[in-house]
């Protein structure tokens, strides 16, 4: 099969981007801003919002949100929605009838593509790309699959607009050889395209490009430690604006758990887990052609805080753990139960821990700033503070009020303490969305916003 054509985006009317993550699809729509010739991200004007959570624990929770009319923000349960083709027929329902905005409109679709293998560039979805994206996905099938049943949605509901996918794994295209090998025989490392891909790569160029303005560097001069914290958790070490290194791997399951995955195990462990380890997955028929071990399964659908605690919500996780700390205070007594909220989040925090000392390393103490960034990174006022406290050996300090009031500050990147030679520790609400539509240059358009 010959590579996908790369996408060279033109002109254009409505730029869509559709972001399938593990538990939730995210949707922003775009104009074309009045400045186009201003800075990168003033290139594009946000429409509205519109995100469906909570796929993996049903009901799924949609919510839609013009840009600038707080009033016009919706959330509620919604029972039909039961993977993201669903969520993304939910939503084109919605902007026709609520929002009367015109599908024809839309011309260019930007989806986010967890596992791109080696291909870096951005590619128009044809059906020879299609199909190559869905050979790759054998190396991250249950979030290729996601993002491709939410393209083939899209084809057939919008066949005028451009559908062009966005890889993770292009943002760590730079991580040297000998860090993104594994120590395997070559040939059939090579053979079988077994490296270290690494994901989240949007949000880290997001990261990258959000934190440096806030930081006035240049991205090329800049060193992160960034942690991209969500239902799927990972860490980056950005060198002079570079991935370097990064906790997941060959495929997502790597590294950090999440909300339903285990991070890195013992690899031997599946094989005593189940001796099952390597058959097809009948749990769940995918909308797409993509298989599923049910040793995949197990590790990316049924472990993480689901398996320990029973909740894929890590909020969930924090405020029961904070219950129970206050029942031992009152001196109640505190069962086993009880405890495996608090066990939840110290594996956690002691995960987040060995890779941050890892990167610390590896990047040798030159440090601009510790990011927070995913729904458990922009939202968790507890975990940020007890991984600072543990940072606060390599001269990092809290400012606990600010690190409190993040929720309340509207901007991208919220400062949230420092060390004293000037290093920073911030939370950058990451827009991986943004970060694909701003790619598009080209004439304004006007849009008839007549939300009912
Ligand atoms: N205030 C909060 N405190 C702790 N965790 C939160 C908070 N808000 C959201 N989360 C967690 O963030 C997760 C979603 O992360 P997000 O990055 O948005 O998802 P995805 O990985 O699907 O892209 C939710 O499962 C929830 O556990
Ligand atoms: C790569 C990955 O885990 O993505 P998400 O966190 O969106 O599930
Ligand atoms: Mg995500």
């Amino acid at each position: 099969m010959s590579e996908p054509s790369p996408a060279h985006p033109h002109m254009s009317d409505l730029i869509l981007a559709a972001n399938a993550g593990s538990s939730s699809l995210k949707i922003s729509l775009f104009k074309r801003s009045d400045s186009a010739s201003g800075p990168p991200d003033d290139v594009v004007q946000l429409l509205l919002t519109s995100a469906i959570t909570n796929i993996s624990a049903p009901p799924a929770r949609f919510s839609f949100a013009l840009a600038g009319h707080e009033a016009k923000s919706s959330k509620e349960s919604v029972q039909s929605i039961d993977d993201h083709a669903s969520a993304f027929a939910h939503f084109l329902d919605y902007l026709q009838r609520q929002a009367s905005i015109d599908r024809s409109q839309i011309v260019h679709v930007c989806h986010r593509v967890v596992h791109g293998g080696d291909y870096f560039e951005p590619v128009v979805i044809t059906e020879e790309s299609y199909h190559h994206i869905e050979k790759l996905s054998d190396l991250a099938p249950l979030h290729n699959g996601g993002a491709l049943s939410v393209i083939k949605a899209c084809i057939e509901a919008l066949p005028g607009a451009n559908s062009i996918a966005y890889f993770d794994t292009s943002f760590h295209r730079s991580m040297p050889e000998h860090i993104s090998m594994y120590a395997i025989r070559q040939d059939v490392a090579k053979r079988r395209g077994l490296k270290k891909y690494g994901f989240h790569g949007l949000s880290y160029a997001s990261i990258l490009g959000a934190v440096s303005t806030h930081l006035n560097k240049d991205p090329s001069d800049t060193n992160l430690i960034a942690m991209h914290l969500g239902s799927g958790a990972s860490i980056c070490a950005i060198a002079r604006g570079k991935s370097l290194d990064t906790s997941m791997g060959l495929t997502p399951v790597s590294g950090l758990p999440g909300a339903t995955r285990s991070g890195a195990i013992d690899p031997s462990l599946i094989f005593h887990y189940t001796n099952r380890a390597g058959r097809i997955s009948h749990d769940r028929a995918l909308a797409v052609d993509v298989h599923v071990t049910e040793a995949e399964e197990i590790l990316n659908k049924r472990s993480g805080w689901a398996a320990l605690t029973g909740t894929t919500d890590f909020g969930q996780v924090v405020r029961w753990m904070k219950e129970v700390q206050e029942k031992a205070k009152r001196g109640e007594e505190v069962t086993e139960d009880d405890k495996k909220w608090g066990r939840a989040f110290d594996l956690f925090l002691d995960r987040i821990l060995e890779f941050l000392g890892g990167y610390y390393l590896k990047l040798e103490g030159k440090v601009d700033a510790l990011v927070f960034a995913g729904g458990i990174g922009e939202g968790s006022v507890e975990l940020r503070e007890a991984v600072i406290r543990k940072a606060a050996c390599l001269g990092f300090e809290l400012d606990g009020d600010m690190n409190a009031t993040v929720d309340g500050d509207n901007g991208v990147v919220v400062d949230i303490g420092k060390s004293k030679d000037g290093r920073q520790v911030v939370v950058c609400r990451t827009d991986e969305q943004l970060e694909m539509a701003k790619d598009f240059t080209g004439p304004n358009v006007t849009v008839d916003l007549g939300a009912s």
